[in-house]
């Protein structure tokens, strides 16, 4: 991926286990390869629905914080909140074309358990350079994983391609890249002890990922 390097960067090398599990988890790996079991897809289909709908408010306490720090950053994290009206819809049309009903879902506790680190996210005293750190690594790890399932060689099924290309396409991934070079410009000018609390933040959320790849393919 053609980061924007940074402190980011030696993170993701400091900690490549965790992000290579979050970002080459079986269940992605299984969609590249096309050994995907369909109800997997189901199981994660409906689990991403249920974290989509809290990442909003998580996104929108963003916004509010980039507003007051800069226009770009705002707008930059603008047309990420603003995307997610129409990905709340491909879910429920996904999930009709599937037969996956989304009421009445049974929350995993991977999922519940990710819900609630954002809620925690979302309060605000948590510092601007820790939440766009945060939101940065939530939307790297889908890039990273989905942009797999479509570089060469690939035999992801063909009904599963518009999914890999909603995070996995070059506009995402320039996307991420936009937060991620604002990520590394507030850590920079920030204190000690934030830049740490990024940092553990950045771990959380990639354990937070590979739990909630698991529970997509049959884990607890
Ligand atoms: C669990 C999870 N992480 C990241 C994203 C990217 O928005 C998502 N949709 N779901």
């Amino acid at each position: 991926m053609a980061d924007a390097g940074g402190i980011t960067k030696t993170w993701i090398k400091k900690h490549v286990i965790l992000y290579t599990g979050a970002t080459r988890h079986p269940f992605t790996v299984r969609i590249r390869d096309g050994s995907i079991d369909p109800s997997a897809f189901k199981r994660w289909l409906a689990q991403d629905y249920v974290f989509v709908r809290e990442f909003v408010p998580f996104m929108a306490s963003v916004l509010i914080k980039a507003s007051k720090q800069s226009p770009e950053d705002m707008e930059v994290v603008l047309g990420g909140l603003a995307s997610l009206s129409g990905e709340i819809d491909w879910f429920k049309r996904e999930a009709s074309k599937r037969d996956v009903s989304l009421a009445n879902l049974t929350v995993h506790n991977a999922t519940r358990n990710y819900c609630r680190l954002l809620e925690k996210l979302t309060l605000p005293e948590v510092e601007y350079a820790v939440a766009i750190t945060a939101f940065w690594a939530i939307e790297a790890v889908y890039q990273e994983s989905f942009a797999h399932c479509l570089e060469d060689g690939n035999n992801t099924p063909p009904e599963l391609v518009e999914a890999c290309q909603r995070w996995g396409s070059p506009g995402f991934r320039e996307y991420c890249r936009s937060l991620q070079q604002i990520a590394n410009r507030c850590l920079e000018k920030a204190p000690e002890h934030v830049v740490a609390a990024a940092e553990t933040t950045f771990i959380t959320i990639l354990e937070h990922e590979i739990e909630f790849w698991n529970v997509s393919s049959g884990g607890t």
